[in-house]
């Protein structure tokens, strides 16, 4: 059923067999133009499962005239959308009529860009929401829409949910419509019931589904070990990551390569300035929002590449990044959600190579063990808390030798994205703000910082005790919430 010349391509790719999920879309899809919605597990192939039925359509007589877009990926982030399309220059290299792969995402240049996509033949486009919608408005821009053959989107229950639903459904609106006969499939690891609700506007009610998971099975890796230390208090998370991180590399000290997640930006940030002066034989990585986009791509690059290595990492790389051989994942405090908690370790044994994911949670955290009992997660064999002591003093300078504005930075981060959880984590306002206090503490800061009276006001925390003192006040950013 594959065109020789593709089968070339994944040969040169050193892809000797079909993963379970390519080979189930490949065998079990009626055709290669049917909608189709799609699950398997992180790190196992999703992404040329796709692109296959895709551009064997094209291959198969469906091609578009020059210049038009034939196949559009819609995907959460700039790296997510640089990774397929090198995926899909993999699969195609080897056509004896080259297939163009473009990309359109925001942080670049948006005039050179447009012309080199206007100029060009992007047969294939792999575009994030907000940057694609920029280029629709452009009417030179939707006439190349008009022979669109497959849509598809990556990370689907994200591209659905709330933030991006709104952009995703002006881009349909934009392009011809679903009744024209495009193709629309729609793949993540995790398929929540509800996106099957929203998935409409791009799949036909008839569409097939398909998934590699037995019923109620977690989409995480099987034998991926998933462990969680739990610490007494907010105070200690720091040094049990410094204490973590030693035992982990001690066990793995040359292939140790490792992401830590983060749950702000500017939480991240401040890891990775804390832990530049720690474990010297390590090389230090970080990658969040408050980068500009020639650091992040250079630090993805960098990161995919290096053997070995540390990476301060937020959610920006927390689904569908493939860097290859990262051996552990490790999680300083509560995901957003289980799902985001599953495409975290999903960072790691990918492939089919190993892995090993730990999370550092602290007492008013620790319910999320409690109400995702179907993840396999299991106390930390080792009895870190006992260790701290230990780290403290190292832990304590490491802090205090990072930029102070950094930690502040870190403390509005943390307010932003604790907030909606204080119904969980059994906290009122003022409690909230205590935690933070606790925060700053262990930031080593000689008080908690002053937050602007209109912070306070976005944040809902008017007339809580403890941020409000009048005197001079940070002029941090107003945000309602730390992006990540
Ligand atoms: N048939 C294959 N043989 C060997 N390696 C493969 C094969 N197919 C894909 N890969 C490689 O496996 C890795 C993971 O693939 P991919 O990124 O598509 O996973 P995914 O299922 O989309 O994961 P996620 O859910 O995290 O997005 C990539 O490095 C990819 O090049």
């Amino acid at each position: 059923m594959l065109n020789n010349e593709l089968l070339e391509g994944l040969e040169n790719m050193s892809f000797t067999y079909m993963s379970p999920v390519q080979q189930k879309v490949l065998t079990e899809l009626p055709s290669v133009t049917k909608d189709c919605l799609v699950q398997a597990k992180t790190g196992t192939g999703k992404t040329i499962a796709f692109l296959l039925p895709a551009i064997q359509n094209l291959l198969n007589g469906n091609r578009p005239p020059r210049g038009q877009v034939a196949i559009l990926v819609i995907c959460p982030t700039r790296e997510l959308a640089t990774q397929i399309a090198k995926e899909a220059e993999g699969v195609t290299a080897r056509l004896s009529r080259p297939m163009q792969c473009h990309t359109a995402y925001g942080g670049t240049g948006r005039a050179s860009a447009l012309q080199k996509f206007l100029n060009g033949d992007p047969t294939i486009l792999v575009a994030t929401p907000g940057r694609l919608n920029d280029y629709l408005g452009e009417e030179a821009v939707r006439d190349k829409f008009t022979d669109i053959k497959t849509v598809v989107l990556d990370e689907a229950d994200r591209m659905l949910d709330e933030g991006f639903g709104p952009d995703v459904k002006r881009i349909l609106n934009a392009i011809p419509p679903k009744s024209t006969g495009w193709q629309g499939m729609c793949f993540s690891a995790t398929l929540p019931e509800k996106v099957k609700s929203v998935v409409k506007g791009v799949l036909l009610p008839d569409y097939t589904h398909l998934s590699t998971m037995d019923g109620n099975e977690t989409p995480t890796i099987a034998k991926v070990p998933q462990y969680v230390v739990s610490v007494p208090s907010i105070e200690d998370t720091f040094r049990a990551l410094y204490a973590l991180l030693v035992v982990e590399l001690s066990q793995d000290p040359k292939g140790f390569k490792t992401i830590v997640f983060g749950q702000s930006a500017n939480g991240v940030g401040l890891l990775h300035d804390m832990f530049e002066r720690a474990l010297p034989s390590l090389p230090k990585f970080e990658l969040h929002s408050r980068m500009n986009q020639n650091q992040r791509t250079r630090t993805t690059e960098a990161f995919k590449t290096t053997q070995t290595g540390l990476m301060f990492a937020s959610d920006v790389v927390g689904r569908g990044m493939d860097f290859p051989n990262v051996g552990l994942v490790v999680q300083l405090g509560m995901p957003a959600n289980a799902d985001q908690y599953i495409h975290r370790v999903g960072r790691t044994a990918r492939a089919g190579k190993d892995g090993r994911a730990v999370i550092i949670l602290y007492e008013n955290e620790q319910f999320f063990i409690k109400v995702n009992k179907a993840l396999p997660i299991n106390p930390y064999p080792m009895d870190i808390a006992a260790q701290l002591p230990k780290y403290q003093k190292d832990t304590d300078a490491l802090l205090n030798g990072t930029d102070e504005k950094q930690r502040f930075k870190a403390y509005q981060g943390w307010l932003g994205f604790n907030k909606p959880f204080m119904n969980k984590m059994r906290v009122d306002p003022e409690g909230l703000v205590k935690l933070a206090n606790q925060y700053a503490s262990a930031m080593q800061l000689p008080e908690p910082p002053e937050l602007e009276k209109k912070v306070i006001g976005k944040m809902g925390l008017k007339g809580v005790r403890g941020n409000d003192a009048s005197g001079t006040s940070w002029s941090l950013p107003l945000l309602d919430a730390e992006p990540v």
